[in-house]
């Protein structure tokens, strides 16, 4: 997944079809001087649906299309006959897409499993056809129900990724790195911050068969949580992630500090993002050698209260317990 096509928020206009009206009909035949009245239904109008689909990672196709409209259902006609009811339209979106009313903003419903299917736009009724309305004062009833209105509105689409570990760090810590070497994604890396705009996401191959998901976001500064750096833009794709991993360089000033900060803008942000379980890496460990690693243990393990672990992306080491904890952590 490249930086280009992660597309991750759309503002969209559907509208669903209106009902075909009712037919006033009078059945007329050849030495029949008053036929019944045999008006048909009009048919109803298409929905659109919006539907889950695993196979998707974003809403990039959104970004070239932004009308959507299903068919108006057809007019009823003489011998009941109904007419056709409009064609839905389906929108296939990535799982952990959330739905807004673009007008108050609230959340309609959120997609979480394949193949599910929400009606966004429903199509109008079809009128009923005067048939329907004969009765014994009224046996040829001149009148026929309309069609009901489709509706439109404009919708926005959000993205949270859904990812098994979240990578959580200051901007240059080395989360695009790490996620480039333990999958085969293929983020910009470079030696400044806020090098990652958008979220990457990679499948890392554990153990020959099994995978999971890892998502590589913006880097976290303090006062994320209140709109600097992305700020909440970005946090929220973490938000779903069963565990966050902490990316904390061996060259930081104060790696207990930094950490402090980290979790503080997580718990500003949604103090749930506390509940998910941790891991600290401790990235860039290739700058230490192993006195250096010896003293260090001894300061963090008593200061951190969670799991932590020495790694380094460009020297391949510790990869692989990476891999084991994380593997431990998303299936206990
Ligand atoms: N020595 C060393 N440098 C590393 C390691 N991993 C990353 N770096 C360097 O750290 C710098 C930042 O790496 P990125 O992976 O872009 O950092 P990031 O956390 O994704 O940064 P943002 O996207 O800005 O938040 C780059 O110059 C990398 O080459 C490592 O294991 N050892
Ligand atoms: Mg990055």
């Amino acid at each position: 997944m490249t930086e280009g096509n992660f597309v991750d928020y759309v503002k969209l206009y559907v509208s669903s079809g209106n009902g075909g009206a009712g037919s006033v009909h009078l059945h007329r035949e050849k030495y029949i001087t008053k036929g019944g009245p045999d008006g048909g239904d009009g048919g109803r109008g298409g929905h659109v649906i919006i539907r889950g689909n695993k196979n998707l990672w974003t809403l990039y196709t959104y970004k070239f299309k932004r009308h959507f409209r299903a068919t108006h259902g057809g007019h009823g006609s003489k011998q009941r006959s109904t007419g056709a009811d409009g064609e839905d339209v389906y929108m296939d979106v990535p799982l952990g897409t959330v739905v807004r009313d673009k007008e108050t903003n609230e959340i309609l419903f959120e997609i979480t499993k394949d193949g599910e299917e929400r009606i966004i736009a429903e199509g109008g009724m079809g009128g009923r056809g005067n048939w329907h309305f004969k009765s014994s004062t009224n046996q040829t009833p001149r009148y026929a129900q309309p069609g009901i209105e489709g509706v439109e509105k404009e919708i926005i689409l959000e993205l949270k990724v859904l990812a098994d570990v979240g990578l959580v760090g200051f901007p240059n810590a080395g989360k695009s790195t790490l996620l480039s070497v333990i999958t085969a994604a293929k983020p910009k890396i470079a030696d400044y911050e806020f090098t990652t705009l958008k979220p990457n996401l990679g499948i890392v191959k554990y153990r020959d068969y099994q995978t999971f998901v890892v998502a590589d976001i913006p880097g976290i500064i303090e006062g994320a949580s209140e709109g600097k750096g992305l700020g909440h833009y970005f946090l929220r794709h973490i938000e779903r992630n069963a565990t966050l991993l902490f990316l904390i360089p061996a060259d930081s000033p104060d790696i207990s500090k930094e950490y402090d900060v980290l979790l503080n803008e997580l718990r500003k942000y949604n103090p749930e993002m506390l509940d998910k379980d941790r891991l600290i890496a401790i990235s860039k460990s290739d700058m230490l050698d192993e006195e250096l690693k010896a003293e260090m243990r001894i300061e963090l393990d008593k200061d951190l209260d969670v799991p932590y672990l020495f790694i380094s992306s460009v020297a391949q080491q510790g990869l692989q317990e990476l891999k084991d904890r994380l593997w431990k952590m998303l299936n206990t």
